[in-house]
């Protein structure tokens, strides 16, 4: 009962989010249209017998019953087809908002690991526009019930064995209810397909990876791929909707047949004279109104189906996206620092894991570089940090508090992380920048640009204002290096973070730009000193990391080595042959 309570106050939000007017509105032409088989009937008793006796009384009553009855059914069509494009319009923005919200609007990633989360979220990305379409079903669905009770309630009171009509409903429903089960398996069945498809589609269709297509003209073998996904997801999907047709169309028969049976009833009645012949009119439009609501069930039954599968999706993929946020506050300084004690992490439910018991101490205050091979952990080690992941064992300390009892909200406004993997924001040149500052002062962009050292910028037809991707007509697209540069001053615009962290930001850019952005950054770094502000590095370029206050070698998700340049060097370990390693090669 709980779970159909909160699919209706679903439905009711999203409608109310669709937008209130609108909502009022195509919940009373949706009603009107299911209200006038039932009103039509009821008029048309006093009609006939009016006509029959020539009582002026009874034919007007029943008169304007009855032109009520068909105004209803000629109007409502039209103002429920307009409010119902008008509804679609927007209902598709608003469910998409929630898909949205519930896929980006969780403090934590982790669940985007999941195959069966991601298999959910495309269920209901597909089933979306039908949450939006069936926003009046908290108030038709009592409507059509009531209808077909008022309706065998008069029926029953003309002649008693008519009360039985509605029971053809029966089986059709339960044929209905397997029909939609039948549907939702296979919709499960086909996600993993469609999402193959997906995958490849946007990989074929994205700029980024148009070169690589291109030149080693993977293009049919690409196509090839996405048909087979296609067909597959295809195969599943008709075979399971043929099924579920026949299932829903072996209910469907009984109607015609109940409906003759109950006319016969009627007709052998008024043969005796046991009722008159506006009982007839009524009977037989009752009949039909009864008829109509069973049908209208069964509809109904089937999109309630849907919609429960729809809605049963959204609150599970809500669950899961769910947390529940520490109340301690984030310090507006750091005293002590943060530390990895005893953290395991894998990946999804894979057995390997990235971080196998990693200890690791970053003091208040420092400039910490993080060096180690492909694979190690390093980037792992920053999604821990910023609370992205949540270890499997063992805690991240914050100034000695649990990250897991920290607002994470609060925590990651004091965060500020540069990526490798950047994102190329589509938008203007300051808007792109700007967009992690909360809210920041207007100077800060054009500071944050001057530190990333993106001169660049002051060449663009419109310097800040300039229109970044090359979907966009006036649009300017950047080399790799440029945006790059943007993602560093994105990091850069947020004020005084206590934690900043550059996750190889600089891989695009040549050994000098490097060298200099470091240098800007360590001035950067020694001005939130105070503050206890922590600066991670992870850089592949040994040059780089060497002016840190401390240097950590990660292997295997391990910290191996720890100290200054100067230590590790004199230790001649690991650390020690890779920097030599490197600096042969630039000699
Ligand atoms: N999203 C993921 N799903 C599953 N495994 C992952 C994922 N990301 C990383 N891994 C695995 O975790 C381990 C550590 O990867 P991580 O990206 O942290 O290494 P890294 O040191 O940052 O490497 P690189 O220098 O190449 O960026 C690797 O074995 C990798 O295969």
């Amino acid at each position: 009962m709980k779970s159909w309570i909160n699919t209706a106050r679903l439905l009711i939000g999203l409608g109310w989010e669709i937008g209130p007017g609108l909502f009022l509105l195509y919940t009373v032409v949706t009603m009107s249209s299911f209200v006038s088989p039932l009103l039509f009937a009821l008029a048309v008793r006093p009609l006939v017998d009016g006509v029959v006796s020539g009582e002026h009384r009874e034919i007007v009553a029943g008169g304007i019953g009855v032109a009520i009855a068909l105004t209803l059914v000629l109007v409502a069509p039209i103002g429920y087809r307009w409010a119902t494009i008008r509804m679609r319009e927007r209902a598709g923005f608003v469910s998409e908002r929630r898909v949205l919200r519930l896929a980006a609007g969780a403090p934590r990633i982790e669940h985007f690991e999941r195959p069966d989360f991601l298999d959910r979220l495309q269920s209901l990305r597909r089933e979306a526009p039908e949450l939006g379409d069936s926003v009046t079903l908290p108030f038709i669905a009592p409507l059509v019930v009531a209808q077909l009770v008022i309706s065998t309630v008069l029926l029953a009171n003309l002649e008693p064995v008519l009360a039985l009509l509605p029971v053809v409903g029966l089986p059709a429903l339960w044929l209905s209810r397997r029909a939609e089960q039948l549907r939702r398996r296979s919709e499960l069945d086909a996600a993993p397909r469609r999402r193959l498809a997906q995958q490849l589609f946007m990989v074929s269709v994205a700029p980024s990876s148009a070169q690589e297509i291109h030149v080693a003209s993977l293009g049919d073998e690409l196509l090839r791929e996405h048909r087979r996904a296609t067909d597959d997801a295809n195969r599943i999907a008709h075979a399971a909707l043929f099924r579920s047709v026949l299932i829903g169309a072996a209910g469907w028969a009984l109607f015609p047949i109940a409906y003759v049976g109950a006319l016969l009833v009627v007709l052998r009645e008024a043969a005796a004279g046991r009722v008159t012949a506006g009982d007839v009119a009524l009977a037989i439009a009752l009949a039909g109104a009864v008829v109509s609501a069973a049908n209208r069930i069964l509809d109904l039954a089937g999109s309630v189906l849907r919609i429960r599968t729809a809605a049963e999706h959204y609150f599970w993929l809500a669950d899961q996206a769910q947390y529940r946020p520490g109340r301690t506050p984030m310090p507006d300084r750091l005293t002590h620092g943060i530390e990895l004690r005893d953290v395991t992490f894998g990946y999804g439910r894979d057995d390997r894991l990235a971080l196998p018991g990693t200890d690791l101490f970053l003091p208040a205050g420092q400039t910490i570089a993080i060096v180690g091979e492909n694979g190690a952990g390093k980037s792992t080690l920053v999604k821990i940090l910023t609370g992205m992941y949540r270890p499997r064992s063992g805690a991240v300390l914050v100034d000695g508090v649990d990250l897991g009892a920290l607002d994470l909200t609060q925590y990651r406004q004091k965060v500020s992380a540069g990526f490798q993997d950047f994102v190329r924001y589509q938008l203007t040149v300051g808007e792109a920048v700007g967009v992690g500052g909360l809210e920041e002062p207007p100077d800060r962009v054009p500071v944050a640009l001057g530190k990333a050292g993106a001169d660049f910028v002051d060449e663009l037809p419109r310097g800040a204002g300039t229109q970044l991707g090359t979907s966009w007509a006036d649009g300017v697209e950047l080399s790799g290096g440029q945006w790059q540069k943007l993602a560093i001053a994105r990091a850069l615009v947020r004020p005084a973070p206590l934690l900043m962290i550059l996750d190889e930001p600089s891989a695009s850019l040549d050994p000098q730009t490097e060298a200099a952005l470091f240098d800007r950054l360590a001035a950067e770094a020694r001005a939130g000193r105070a503050d206890g502000r922590i600066t991670l590095l992870i850089s592949h370029r040994f040059s780089t990391v060497r002016s840190a206050d401390l240097i950590v070698v990660l292997e295997n998700g391990r910290v191996t080595e720890r100290g200054t340049h100067a230590e590790l060097m004199a230790a001649g370990a690991t650390y020690a042959e890779l920097y030599s390693l490197q600096a042969a090669g630039y000699r």
